[in-house]
């Protein structure tokens, strides 16, 4: 907002008479006649300070304690010349005038007192305004130009020692010495005049200035913080160095995606933190590795292990007894034992403990239950015979019973035997004799 909206703002619903040139008379005569009255008592009233004032400074008078400025009505000196009035009034309006009660006469450059009270003064310098020098004088011109350059763009700017707004990207080669290949990049980005809020927080961010910058959706406040940033930030060293703050993630992508394509010509890298977790998974991801050692990141259920080349003997180990007492062996496991090249720091995951622990609960019956199902299969029936059974016998009466069943009928057959005293019996054996009863039956009839 400048000077002439101010004024327009504040006489806003005001009508101005136009006072044509020459007509100061006539106007005189139209004043109304209380106005005129008014106007000549104030006159008169600044003729008789003045003139007090001059009397006060020469000789004792009989009203020094009364308050300057209120206007004395016992002195009736009408004795003041008309041309004394007119230049002492003129000397007024050229700002000689401090205030009331002040000393009309002496020089532009002679100090001025205020009278407060009668015989308190108070020294006052007058500064001579229409003396500049000519270095500040222009100062004044230079800040006068940006203030209209600012306003021409619609730049809005509030602060001290506000730096010039840029006219041009290679402004910031020549003011700040930025690479000329960092600004090649913005020109190739298809940048090739800044915006507004561009041409004033580049320069502030620049000079180190800590700022805060609003503008509208769309005009470029990404590349208004990551040109400077990128010059300051200059070649990578060690780690992140620079961290933006979004409120969204897709805001987040958007700063990252601009990011990647002004810092082509550099060698610093930029990403993406979606979540602190998986930040601090990375984190003791790159510790462990260079530790050297294996390690476990991560939640219960969710947890990421480590390995190293080290640790591939003991997973088998691992793996063997997983086997044996009949949970089931994790993939990587498998991997592992398959590929020996991969081995070395795999990052899997591990399964899940609450899993493990319902495994490990009762092995036994874990067992029992796999063998049989092993034999419903119908898996190499007669091997299994072969090896389980002892003697020839059994494997001739093998007729694709599992080896417990067979165990338990021989078992409750031998203390059948022990108990009766009963001669051995073969199964075979007795479907013979029923059958040769069953033939005498036959003859018989
Ligand atoms: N000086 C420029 N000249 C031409 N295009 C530009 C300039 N600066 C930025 N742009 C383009 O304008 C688009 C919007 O820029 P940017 O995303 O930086 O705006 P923003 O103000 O950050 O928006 P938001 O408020 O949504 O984050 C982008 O496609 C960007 O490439």
């Amino acid at each position: 907002m400048d000077a002439y909206d101010i004024f327009k703002k504040l006489t806003k619903g005001l009508k101005f008479k136009q006072r044509p040139l020459g007509t100061k008379n006539q106007q005189k005569q139209t004043i109304p006649s209380a106005l005129r009255i008014e106007k000549d008592v104030k006159e008169e009233k600044l003729i008789q300070y003045n003139i007090d004032s001059q009397n006060n400074s020469g000789s004792d008078n009989e009203n020094d304690d009364i308050i300057l400025g209120s206007g004395n009505e016992n002195d009736t000196n009408d004795s003041v010349s008309e041309n004394e009035y007119d230049e002492k009034k003129a000397d007024s309006e050229n700002g000689h005038n401090c205030a009331l009660g002040t000393k009309l006469e002496g020089s532009l450059e002679e100090d001025c007192e205020l009278q407060l009270v009668a015989g308190v003064t108070v020294e006052k310098k007058m500064k001579n305004k229409s003396k500049l020098d000519p270095v500040e004088l222009k100062k004044k011109l230079e800040l006068e130009e940006q203030n209209h350059f600012r306003n021409l763009h619609g730049i809005k700017a509030i602060g001290r020692h506000i730096p010039k707004a840029l006219e041009d990207f290679t402004d910031v080669v020549t003011r700040y010495k930025v690479a000329q290949t960092l600004i090649d990049t913005v020109v190739q980005c298809g940048y090739s005049e800044p915006t507004p809020i561009q041409r004033q927080a580049i320069p502030c961010l620049l000079e180190g200035r800590q700022i805060v910058a609003c503008a509208p959706t769309g005009s470029g406040k990404t590349a208004a913080f990551l040109v400077p940033l990128l010059h300051l930030l200059g070649a990578p060293s060690g780690g992140p160095r620079a961290l933006v703050l979004c409120p969204t993630r897709e805001l987040a992508h958007q700063i990252y995606r601009e990011a990647l394509r002004l810092s082509a010509s550099t060698q610093l890298r930029c990403t993406v933190i979606k979540s602190v977790k998986e930040s601090k998974i990375k984190e003791r991801e790159n510790t462990i590795r260079k530790s050297g050692r294996a390690g476990r990141a991560g939640q219960t259920g969710r947890a990421i292990t480590f390995f190293t080349q080290d640790d591939v003997v003991n997973l088998r180990s691992i793996a063997s007894v997983m086997k044996q007492s009949g949970c089931e062996v994790p993939q990587y496991m498998l991997t592992l034992k398959q590929n020996a090249s991969r081995r070395k720091n795999l990052l899997k995951k591990a399964p899940h403990r609450d899993q493990i622990s319902t495994r490990l609960e009762k092995p036994e019956k874990r067992k029992l239950d796999e063998k049989t199902d092993k034999n419903d299969t119908g898996k190499s029936k007669d091997t299994v015979a072969i090896k389980n059974s002892k003697s020839n016998k059994q494997r001739k009466v093998d007729t694709g019973e599992s080896k417990t069943q067979r165990g338990v009928k021989e078992k409750r057959v031998k203390e059948k035997d022990s108990k009766k005293g009963v001669k051995k019996t073969n199964k075979l054996g007795k479907t013979k004799r029923k059958k040769k009863n069953f033939s005498k039956a036959a003859v018989k009839k």
